[in-house]
């Protein structure tokens, strides 16, 4: 069986891509920036106030020397003329500079005298309270690289860099096939030995959580023909998930039905829990993943696999799920030859310290179990008995949103 990081690189190794679209900045969030963005001024685009005071000339502004106000300037509303030697001009934050100007004597440190004059109550230095033009970025300067993941901080620089457009990578197309005589439409009649699909909706929101767009085609009865039917017109889609009919079974029969319409398989099995009859293949120019049924298998192989498929997919610098360290809060046993990935709470010790502690039961069915956990305790193979209190890797799962 493949380890797990052999079928990782495996499934991302021919993964390109998709193509790019132009979309508006407010619908930019979520998305995978698919060139540099450059930016289009200066930011900020000149000097300016980071204080509501005065503009003045640091050499004339001591404590007890007065100034004459000769204008006022709103952010917005440049100030035309020149700040001469003992004069000021009224600004707030944001405003632009005035000639002659080199520093701000905020406001709490002024008193208004009679008339236009104001007295210094303490000195300020040479160039104070200013923000210099593009000390945030220059015109030109690549602010967002090609292949950021776009979230609200980035929608901000985007628009600082003054661009309404932004060139991302499409969403993938997810096209998910469940199959099983058992499984039913979750909502309706379960009949005798039904299961409400799981899987289907899950798939679909996990797939949604990684900025692709899920398509739920019907479920499949247990019956090759049946599976190479409802998969036909997988082109239109860039990425086949199958869920069930993964194992050894006699009905299970994705490869089968999924060899009907020309799959080729790249590897079937790996050495982990769950989730060991993972299948990767492909068909035509799709690649393809065949998940186990058990639902908690499906998720599992979802965070290891089809979450960085997707990410790919997406243009994503950033692909794999990252690690975490916590303390065990329960002793373990030692591991087979399978990667472990054990269903776990969260809960901080009083140092700060992560604490998991996995649930007794790991069954690969128990849905509520899964939810239930903040993380899952990632076991290597032969690794050995583990006390309380041990180092261990996780996998946040309160942190994916997923
Ligand atoms: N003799 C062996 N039996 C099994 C092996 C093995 O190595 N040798 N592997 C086990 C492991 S591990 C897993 S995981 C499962 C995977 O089986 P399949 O992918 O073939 O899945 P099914 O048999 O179709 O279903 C398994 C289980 O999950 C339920 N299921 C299926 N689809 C859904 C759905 N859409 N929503 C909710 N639940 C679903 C199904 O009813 C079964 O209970 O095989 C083990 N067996
Ligand atoms: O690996 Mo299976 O995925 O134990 O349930």
């Amino acid at each position: 069986m493949l380890s797990v990081s052999e079928a990782q690189k495996r499934i991302l190794a021919d993964l390109t891509p998709t193509g790019t679209e132009l979309v508006s900045l407010a619908e930019s969030w979520g998305r995978v920036a698919a060139a540099p963005i450059c930016a289009r001024l200066d930011n900020p685009p000149a000097d300016v106030s980071a204080m509501d005071g005065y503009a003045v000339r640091a050499v004339d502004c001591r404590s007890g020397d007065t100034l004459r106000i000769v204008g006022e300037s709103p952010a917005g509303h440049p100030f035309q003329g020149q700040v001469e030697a003992g004069t000021c001009v009224r600004l707030y934050t944001g405003s632009v500079l005035p000639d002659g100007a080199d520093s701000i004597l905020i406001q709490e440190n002024a008193r208004t005298e009679a008339g236009d004059r104001i007295a210094v109550l303490s000195g300020v230095a040479t160039g104070q309270h200013i923000r210099r033009r593009g000390q945030d970025f220059a015109l030109g300067w690549p602010v967002v690289p090609e292949g950021r993941h776009i979230l609200a901080r980035e929608v901000g620089l985007i628009a600082a860099a003054n661009h309404a457009w932004v060139p991302v990578y499409r969403r993938p197309v997810v096209a998910i096939l469940s199959t099983g005589d058992e499984v039913s439409l979750p909502g309706g009649d379960i009949p005798p030995g039904g299961i409400a699909n799981s899987n289907a909706p899950m798939l679909a929101a996990l797939v949604r959580a990684c900025g692709a767009t899920p398509l739920i085609l019907p479920t499949a009865r247990d019956d090759a023909a049946e599976i190479a039917r409802l998969a036909s017109g997988i082109e239109a889609a860039d990425l086949l998930l199958t869920a069930g009919g993964a194992s050894v079974g006699r009905y299970d029969l994705v490869q089968e039905g999924l060899g009907r319409i020309g799959l080729s398989v790249d590897f079937w099995k790996i050495a982990m829990r769950p989730g060991k009859p993972l299948m990767h293949g492909r068909i035509g120019r799709v690649p393809v993943l065949g998940l186990p049924g058990n639902p908690v298998a499906a998720l599992v192989c979802g965070i290891l696999f089809i979450m960085p498929a997707i990410r790919a997919m997406s243009g994503r610098a950033d692909l794999t799920v990252d690690h975490d360290l916590a303390r065990l809060g329960s002793a373990l046993p030692a591991n087979d030859l399978r990667m472990d990935h054990l269903r776990a709470s969260l809960a901080r010790a009083d140092d700060g310290a992560l604490v998991a502690t996995a649930f007794s039961r790991q069954d690969s069915a128990m849905l509520r179990t899964l939810a239930d956990s903040q993380a899952l305790i990632v076991r290597p193979p032969h690794a050995p008995a583990a006390e309380r209190g041990e180092t261990c890797r996780i996998i946040r799962l309160d942190t994916l949103f997923i």
